[in-house]
């Protein structure tokens, strides 16, 4: 249940802009990898491409290979819908279907996906979620009540709950934290940590004391100037990357002497 990515020489383009330039980089499975750079440089226009998000934007497009335990999700026939069931995706705002019940929010990918499940195994796959989740305490007396009516953080662990149940291989997560409160934070990052235990977790993250707690591996990107692409500058250990970057750029950033 967690694959591996390998990225080679891999180019994003909007259009004829190249915003991402030549990343290679391999992620294990079972880890917490985190992106970090400046605005603009490309952080999430690549994590798009990880499960095929990014092509859905007209003109939007890559080249090079991406490879999910060694097969290219870009390779022919792959159907993106298939990549997408296998690289689930949360969001920078909590985005539960509003009109439907929290139980119905945690099956919506399920349904999506077109699969027919009896009442018994999906109340199965709702407890299962949402105590992957972490939030099946809070929400267990309440699961017919509207996703809507939880607060922030628990609509974002809500969503991941959503993620989980299509029994995906990859997380990716785009600023989860982004608008939830430290309390919240602190759960949706102690969350991360048990995810890994399944997943291979890649996040997106302006919060560098985040990156340092959550993740094992930080990949540092940067651009060189407007309508220059985005590049990958450095990819190490966590540790690494915020005691002993080997590049400058790397070391102005996370010392915050710019960005
Ligand atoms: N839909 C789009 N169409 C055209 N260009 C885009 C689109 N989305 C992003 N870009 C451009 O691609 C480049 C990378 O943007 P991206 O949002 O991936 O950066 P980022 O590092 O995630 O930034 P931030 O930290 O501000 O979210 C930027 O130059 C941006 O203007």
């Amino acid at each position: 249940m967690s694959k591996r990515i390998d990225a080679i020489d891999l180019n994003v383009y909007y259009g004829k802009f190249r915003a991402v330039e030549d990343v290679n980089i391999n992620i294990d499975p079972k880890s917490v990898t985190a992106f970090i750079g400046p605005s603009g440089c490309g952080k999430t226009t690549f994590l798009r491409t990880l499960n095929r998000m990014h092509e859905v934007l007209p003109g939007a497009h890559v080249d090079g290979k991406l490879l999910l335990d060694g097969d290219d999700i870009y390779g022919p026939g792959v159907d993106p819908v298939s990549v997408r069931s296998m690289v689930g995706m949360v969001f920078q705002r909590p985005n539960p279907f509003p009109t439907m019940s929290i139980r119905e929010n945690v099956l919506a990918g399920l349904k999506l996906n077109g699969k027919r499940i009896s009442k018994g195994d999906a109340d199965a796959v709702v407890e299962k979620s949402l105590r992957g989740a972490n939030l099946w305490k809070e929400v267990k007396d309440r699961l017919d009540k509207p996703g809507s009516g939880l607060s922030g953080g628990q609509q974002q662990r809500l969503c991941i709950a959503r993620t989980i149940a299509v029994e995906p291989e990859v997380i990716l997560m785009d600023e989860p934290c982004s608008a939830l409160d430290p309390i919240s934070t602190l759960a949706v990052e102690d969350l991360i940590a048990e995810l890994k235990e399944q997943y291979t977790v890649v996040i997106v993250t302006h919060n560098m004391q985040q990156a340092a707690r959550v993740s094992d591996k930080t990949a540092f990107f940067n651009i060189a100037g407007t309508g220059k692409p985005g590049k990958l500058i450095e990819y190490a250990e966590t540790s690494q990357i915020f005691n002993n970057p080997q590049e400058k750029a790397t070391e102005d950033y996370v010392s915050g002497r710019f960005g």
